[in-house]
């Protein structure tokens, strides 16, 4: 299996070097050269297997020669470990016809954890072979800086700095990335939102000096085996719903399109998915592009889901690039327009394979809080703020085919937005009960490339 830039340019590359890679040099996102399909005989098998045996069978034909099959066994066994639930992606009824995916039982409590604990294992056994060091650098909204920290804390040849947001993140996402006390980890609260932070690491990542100076590496969802592991649990749904004989939908949370792009690789393969349902908070960029064809950027608002108030959606280029039949140049052309004037019009053609692909909706801030306290009425089910924008969604979609959303984050991460609209304060699990007694550690940087370069280099340990 080789792997392409959406952007066309830069050098093809093998499933191990592409997830060292992370941005291409290009300045582009990796796929697949092509998308390997899952007979019907084969997605029926996965019923009834462990989420682990399922993910070795979903994901091991993109990873090449990279790992032997023991290895890489073995890696998915290690990853999964730590999660609190026996069944790793379990599903819960909300209504007749649809189902919650609790994609939170991970180490740090957002689905996240499904994919960067699964890198951190993949990243330590590439680098224990080559006896490489690499400086992780990631931008947040929250989640996936807590991740990757959780997955890289304390290990030899990594460094890992995250940059999030100063003041728009959760103060239990926030404490998450600050406390941990590994020299190897470093916290930067950027002034700024999140589209600033990933765009600093996307300059970093185009500064070749720099990156090859560091040995800089991604576990953004720039990083295609992020997204990889994404695709597990859409067949794990789909299958205990009965696919591949009766097909099914999902909704699901957006921000960076990463989740949802996961699902649409899953349907690429063969799983068969009815409705892929784009649902974003009142950053609702994608929403108005799939509406409207027009992708214009006009300010992240801050939302009582801060983990996807995002407008520069990273992964929507990795869609842009099918929807114009792998097109580089024509992509290239569009991210540059979007980075000089902040948006682009998508073609006719585009935006026809767009459409037919995703449904989208948005909720409103009323409406997310209006759905938590709706479904813990008919359901006892917590919602976090992420997953009820995705419900909301979900509820105006429903038909006789059976929908599933797709339950991003644990309730106890965003404790003020869910007291509003329950009434009780979620609380966290028994190991993380004193996250508000540890001490915080953490750099405040400007908005300031060559800052925040300088820094990397006088801390880093490796
Ligand atoms: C809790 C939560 N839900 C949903 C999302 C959206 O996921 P994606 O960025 O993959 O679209 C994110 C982060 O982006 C998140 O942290
Ligand atoms: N919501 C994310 C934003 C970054 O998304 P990623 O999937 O590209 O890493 C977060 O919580 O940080």
């Amino acid at each position: 299996m080789q792997y392409i830039s959406t952007r066309g340019t830069a050098p093809v590359l093998d499933f191990e070097a592409t997830m060292l890679t992370g941005l291409a040099r290009d300045g582009g996102l990796y796929l697949p050269d092509h998308v390997p399909p899952m007979k019907m005989s084969e997605i029926a098998s996965l019923a009834g297997l462990s989420y682990e045996e399922q993910a070795y069978l979903v994901m091991r034909p993109f990873i090449g020669s990279a790992f032997t099959d023991e290895e890489f066994r073995e890696i998915i066994a290690r990853a999964y470990a730590g999660f609190g639930h026996p069944a790793r992606a379990p599903m819960k009824q909300l209504a007749p016809n649809h189902f919650l995916l609790e994609l939170f039982h991970g180490p740090t409590l957002a689905f996240k954890d499904f994919a960067m604990q699964l890198i951190g294992q993949l990243f330590q056994a590439a680098l224990k072979r080559s006896g490489d060091r690499v400086t992780i650098v990631g931008a947040t909204s929250g989640d996936t800086g807590s991740a990757a920290i959780e997955a890289f804390r304390g290990l030899e040849n990594v460094d890992v700095f995250i940059l999030y947001p100063h003041g728009r993140v959760s103060e239990v996402q926030r404490r998450q990335m600050t406390t941990p006390t590994e020299s190897n980890v470093h916290a930067i609260a950027v002034d700024g939102d999140f589209d600033t932070c990933q765009a600093l690491v996307k300059d970093m990542f185009n500064d070749f000096e720099f990156r090859d100076e560091v040995g800089l590496a991604g576990v953004n969802s720039i990083n295609w085996a992020r997204v990889l592991a994404q695709v597990v649990y859409y067949f794990s749904a789909a299958v205990t719903l009965g696919a591949p004989h009766r097909p099914v939908s999902f909704t699901v949370p957006t921000g960076n399109f990463g989740d949802i792009f996961a699902g649409y690789i899953a349907r690429s393969m063969g799983l068969p998915i009815e409705k892929l349902v784009v649902a974003t908070n009142q950053n609702d960029i994608l929403h108005r592009a799939l509406a409207t064809g027009g992708y214009v950027t006009d300010g992240v608002k801050p939302s009582i889901s801060p983990s996807m108030d995002i407008q520069v959606s990273s992964n929507f280029e990795r869609a842009l690039f099918d929807a114009y039949g792998r097109d580089g140049a024509a992509v290239a052309q569009l991210m540059d327009e979007l980075k000089s004037g902040g948006g682009f019009q998508i073609s006719q053609g585009a935006l026809q394979y767009l459409r037919e692909t995703f449904a989208s909706g948005r909720a409103s801030e009323e409406e997310t809080a209006a759905t938590i306290t709706r479904t813990v009425g008919a359901t006892a089910e917590v919602l976090c703020p992420h997953s009820a924008v995705g419900v909301h969604v979900a509820e105006a979609n429903l038909s006789a085919t059976p929908m599933v959303t797709l339950a991003t984050a644990h309730p106890a991460k965003f404790p003020d937005a869910v007291e509003a609209a329950t009434g009780t304060r979620p609380a966290l699990p028994e190991r993380m009960a004193d996250l508000f007694e540890r001490p915080e550690r953490v750099t405040r940087l400007p908005n300031d490339l060559s800052a925040i370069e300088s820094h990397i280099r006088e801390n880093r340990t490796v």
